[in-house]
């Protein structure tokens, strides 16, 4: 596949498929990056840090041992910190960390294929240093974390708790004598488990602990410890830590566990931005709201919806260019076999990809903005947005990470058996997002937490009160009755909105008629949690169609037609997916006939086909660098089969013709000498 200047050519079909598609790519690729500058900006950070020939491994990392994996890892994470030290800070200083974080997290892929040891110490360590504790502690500890001097990771879940903080069973107990906090691990299910680099990397964490002073507990709090020596990074005497073994992911990360044997710190490394205890043991408490030492939580929760778009698009852009490239069966007797991607049941597969992952990008830059709205107004001593903001980010943490993690698996399903090598990267975008899924607050936990939100919001309805932003259609359903159907856009988000508002209304009635049987309101509740998950469901994925349109339709209102018209086909696609995907709650909450019903599926049918010629231009909008994809599958030249057989050929076992087993067992075995 090389022309006679050595430079290697694109597989036909894909050079094909980019001659025919109906848009400029950049276009899309600047909507996506928020704009052409961002895009000139990423694409000089990428430049300057994927050319390291330290990038190539040898041996694929999938083949090294669990140890050789984990050193392979710091190694690269020391070099890329030693990158975001040297260089990238050039790009605007600690402002790297703000708008260009999400590039940061981009290129970091192309130096890990699973994850590094340090993303714990970025990604949490030093956000919670930003948001729990005082301007003091945070010039005292920032410089040394920004600077990697102290490498930290945020230890919250302990082997008996993750989901419920409140019941953690770490203490802290001050001693007013010695000014310092007594940390102690007083049963084995009060260990701390999973903290992300915790095993061997870090030397200090924030342990979350339940507070004890003058007798009295006051709950949960931010501590930051100091666990291994600065020098020798041995573990701290009355410090027991570890790593927690082999897992379905994130085998790079050295998730770890931790003990304390009445270790001591001092009392100036409780995070005191939201409660402090003075030098005597007096407890004071600066969080008017209550749940402010959750903040890096919820933090985690809006990056993560940015997270899994992006995973998302990796995931597309390689099984719709393996698609393309693909060529398997006949559609008719005697005919060339098709591109897979000509068969509409693989359209259907990978399409609602593409066309989640810009969802799912649009409605993660909203959340971003409002957020950052959320947090203005807690600087300025407000906290009245945070049930409603705590309601929006859980859910759409639940939503987002479930729909990727699925989605992402049917990529791997439409590469058929090559998605499931590893060299596809595919089984490990899919290992690092299915944790996504549990992580920072399980799926159906959060989605409870909506839940809760929603029924306050119903009975403020009920009771005529005004109601928050992302709840006020309660009022607009509130009244019984089927939602008229209208199958535009606008009306299946309408629609989306009135099947949220029914489902709502319906888990309200059953704890009501619950409780009128003589149950507590704990336990009609608990026997409505099925029917509630699915109301703060329902009610997130009326929110994505939503936002989804409207940003769309915002973002390319100066965009060239032929742009305006694929994003278009792309958000009608994404409504009509899913107005099919829960065609029994329209029918059960709106008007929708059964000839709407045909016409709906008609419509997707059409979409498919309308998307297919676009459909290798719109993964290469995603303008994932190959570096970053690390994909046999995948690569932009579309050398699919050449990659697979040259990471085949990568293998340990190929490096010797007879492998010593051969003669120890099989040999043996075969001649009846075992
Ligand atoms: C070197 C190279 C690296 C390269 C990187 C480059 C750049 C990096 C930058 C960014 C990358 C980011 C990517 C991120 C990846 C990070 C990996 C993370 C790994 C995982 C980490 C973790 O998992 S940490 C542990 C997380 N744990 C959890 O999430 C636990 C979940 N549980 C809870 O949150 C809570 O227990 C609960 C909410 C479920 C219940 O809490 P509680 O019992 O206290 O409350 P109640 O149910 O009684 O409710 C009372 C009341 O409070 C309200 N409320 C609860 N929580 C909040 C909140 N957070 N905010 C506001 N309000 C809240 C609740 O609604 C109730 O209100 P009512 O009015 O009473 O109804
Ligand atoms: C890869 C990975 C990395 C992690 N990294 C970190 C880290 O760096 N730091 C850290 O502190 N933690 C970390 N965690 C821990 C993580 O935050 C917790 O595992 C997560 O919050 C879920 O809690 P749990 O394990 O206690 O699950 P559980 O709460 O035990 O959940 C088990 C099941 O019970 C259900 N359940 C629990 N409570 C309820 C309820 N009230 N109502 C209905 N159903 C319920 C859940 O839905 C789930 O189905 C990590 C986890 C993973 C997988």
């Amino acid at each position: 596949m090389s022309d006679n200047k050595g430079v290697r050519r694109v597989n036909e079909d894909l050079a094909r498929e980019r001659a025919n598609c109906s848009f400029d790519v950049r276009e899309i690729t600047f909507l996506l990056d928020g704009g052409e500058n961002n895009t000139i900006t990423r694409k000089k950070i990428e430049d300057f840090t994927l050319t390291d020939e330290l990038l190539s491994d040898k041996v694929p990392d999938e083949c090294l041992s669990p140890k050789e994996k984990y050193e392979n890892a710091v190694r690269k994470s020391c070099l890329f910190g030693k990158l975001v030290k040297d260089k990238l800070l050039e790009f605007g200083g600690l402002e790297t960390f703000g708008p260009n974080s999400f590039v940061l997290r981009r290129i970091a892929d192309a130096f890990f294929k699973e994850i590094s040891p340090l993303l714990l110490h970025l990604g949490m360590f030093v956000p919670t240093i930003l948001g729990q504790c005082t301007a003091e502690q945070q010039s005292e500890w920032l410089p040394r974390a920004l600077s990697m001097q102290v490498i930290g990771t945020y230890a919250q879940t302990e082997l008996g708790h993750g989901t419920f903080i409140r019941g953690l069973e770490t203490t802290a107990t001050y001693d007013p004598e010695t000014e310092e906090f007594v940390l102690h691990s007083p049963t084995l299910s009060s260990f701390k488990w999973w903290a992300g680099g915790l095993g061997k990397t870090v030397n200090h964490c924030i342990v979350v602990a339940q507070l004890h002073t003058k007798g009295q507990c006051h709950g949960t709090h931010p501590f930051i410890v100091q666990i291994r020596d600065l020098e020798t990074h041995q573990p701290l005497p009355g410090i027991k830590v570890g790593e927690i073994g082999p897992k379905l992911g994130f085998n790079t990360a050295d998730n770890g566990f931790l003990g304390f044997d009445k270790y001591r710190i001092p009392r100036m490394n409780m995070m005191m931005k939201n409660a402090q205890i003075l030098k005597d043991g007096t407890y004071v408490k600066l969080d008017r709201h209550g749940k402010m030492t959750y903040g890096t939580m919820v933090f985690i929760r809006v990056m993560v919806v940015n997270e899994v778009a992006f995973n998302l698009a990796k995931a597309a852009t390689i099984a719709v260019r393996y698609s393309a490239v693909r060529r398997q069966s006949e559609k008719k007797p005697g005919e060339p076999e098709p591109q897979i991607l000509d068969y509409v049941t693989q359209q259907h597969k990978l399409f609602i990809c593409i066309a989640t992952a810009h969802a799912l990008q649009l409605t993660s830059d909203w959340l971003w903005r409002t957020f950052s709205g959320v947090v203005t107004d807690i600087k300025h001593g407000k906290t009245d947005s945070l049930p409603e903001f705590h309601a929006l980010s859980s859910c759409l943490k639940a939503i987002s990470t479930s729909d990727a993690a699925l989605l992402i698996e049917q990529c791997r399903h439409s590469c058929g058996g090559h998605g499931y090598m590893m060299s596809s990267n595919l089984p490990l975008i899919y290992s690092f997002v299915t944790a996504t899924r549990t992580y920072e607050g399980d799926y159906t936990v959060l989605l409870l937490q909506t839940a809760r939100f929603l029924i306050k919001a119903w009975e403020q309805a009920e009771a005529g009160k005004p109601l928050t932003p992302t709840v006020s259609y309660l009022t607009k359903y509130f009244k019984d009755g089927r939602v008229p159907w209208d199958s535009t856009s606008e009306g299946i988000v309408n629609a989306a909105y009135g099947v949220a508002a029914g489902k709502i209304s319906a888990c309200v009635k059953s704890i009501r008629n619950r409780v009128k049987t003589g149950l507590s309101y704990e336990d009609a509740w608990d026997l409505t949690t099925v029917q509630l998950v699915a109301a703060a469901e329902a009610h997130c994925r009326a929110v994505i169609c939503d936002v989804y349109r409207s940003e769309a339709v915002r973002l390319t209102e100066k965009s060239s037609p032929n742009v305006r018209a694929v994003m278009r086909q792309l958000t009608t696609l994404y409504l009509h997916y899913w107005a099919l995907e829960r065609i029994g709650d329209l029918l059960r909450y709106s008007a929708v006939s059964e000839e709407d019903v045909v016409a709906l599926q008609q419509k997707y049918e059409e979409l498919l086909a309308l998307i297919r010629p676009d459909a290798v231009g719109l993964v290469d909008a995603f303008d994932i660098r190959d570096e970053i994809l690390n994909s046999t599958l995948g690569a932009y030249d579309g050398r699919v089969y050449e990659r697979l057989m040259e990471e085949a050929l990568k293998s340990p076992l190929n490096a010797e013709p007879v492998n010593r087993s051969f003669h120890m067992y099989l040999k043996p075995l075969m001649q009846g000498k075992l």
